[in-house]
């Protein structure tokens, strides 16, 4: 039987997601041997410049791609939100697992609520859709960028000047931080998450039909269809740069509900919407043409210029 060679990133939280993958594909009954091969990619190596100024999220993502391309590696693990919209050719987003929860987590020093921070506090974090949402509810605050992995920005809360930080919640759990930690999970009435948010994408060659039959045991319908809406949305957009959008979709029986939002930085201008319909594409579509209607690409075009 075929050894599968799977790929995946040397940080907690790429190593932890690659084998909850392999692990949910032994439960599934597949006895294939998977052996985990490490790739320390350029977005790993630097962490003094802000990364959307080398080339944005895309970065950890392509030499992944190319070790697949290369047959060194058969498939990757990735997070579906720093998935580039569109995939190279000749790879494809094979199989879509069960999402972890989408949600922000707002975490403070002595869980101060959010809306009982005084104002000029420092909130952590080095996402513009965070930032334009949080803007938006408290104008009064103060946004102060903040990097590294998910344990590093816990520490840096502790140790720094930091009032509160913004983070996945999916991505919390998965490196086994206590829930007890977050003061508030953010809904989508308050920080829209990214499109992706929780859920994870396995890449591998569109022409590797055996591996696609085995991922494909742990493919969820119901993310992948709010997935599509998402990302149609996202892709419709922008050109993988890290801009303030946020999508984030769910189904009500057969439908797909679809809440989009672009913002400007500054949290000023909030553009959202809420669509819903019965084909993913379709409901993404529409939400990117409604706030297109609304000056959607002329913010995100801006946003780009800034900068490079
Ligand atoms: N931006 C980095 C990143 N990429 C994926 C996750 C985990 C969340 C997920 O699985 O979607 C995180 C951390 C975070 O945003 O707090």
């Amino acid at each position: 039987m075929r050894k599968i060679i799977v790929g995946s990133r040397k940080s907690n939280l790429a190593m932890t997601q690659t084998k909850w993958v392999i692990d949910q594909l032994k439960k599934a009954g597949i006895q294939n041997e998977f052996e985990i091969k490490q790739i320390v990619t350029k977005g790993d190596q630097i962490l003094d410049v802000t990364l959307s100024k080398v080339g944005g999220k895309g970065l950890f993502v392509k030499e992944i791609e190319k070790a697949i391309f290369d047959q060194e590696i058969d498939f990757a693990v990735h997070s579906m939100k720093d998935m580039p919209s569109a995939i190279p050719e000749g790879l494809e987003i094979s199989s879509i697992p069960d999402r972890e929860d989408h949600r922000d987590a707002y975490i403070a020093t002595n869980h101060m609520k959010l809306e009982d921070l005084k104002a000029g506090a420092i909130v952590g974090t080095s996402s513009l859709r965070r930032k334009a949402q949080i803007m938006a509810a408290r104008p009064d605050l103060e946004i102060k960028w903040i990097r590294g992995n998910i344990e590093t920005r816990i520490r840096k809360l502790n140790e720094e000047d930091y009032d509160a930080i913004i983070l996945a919640v999916s991505g919390l759990k998965r490196v086994g931080l206590s829930e007890e930690l977050i003061t508030e999970y953010l809904d989508p009435e308050i920080c829209v998450p990214a499109v992706g948010q929780g859920a994870l994408a396995i890449e591998s060659r569109a022409d590797d039909m055996e591996l696609t039959e085995i991922i494909q045991k742990i493919h969820d319908d119901y993310t992948a269809k709010t997935v599509l809406a998402e990302r149609t949305f996202l892709h419709l957009l922008e050109g993988g740069c890290q801009v303030p959008i946020g999508g984030y979709a769910y189904l009500d029986g057969e439908e797909v509900i679809l809440v989009a939002l672009v913002g400007t930085p500054d949290g000023k201008t909030i553009l959202k919407e809420e669509v819903r319909g019965n084909d993913p594409e379709q409901v993404g579509q529409e939400a990117a043409e409604l706030l297109i209607k609304q000056g959607a690409k002329e913010i995100v075009d801006r946003v780009k210029e800034e900068m490079e």
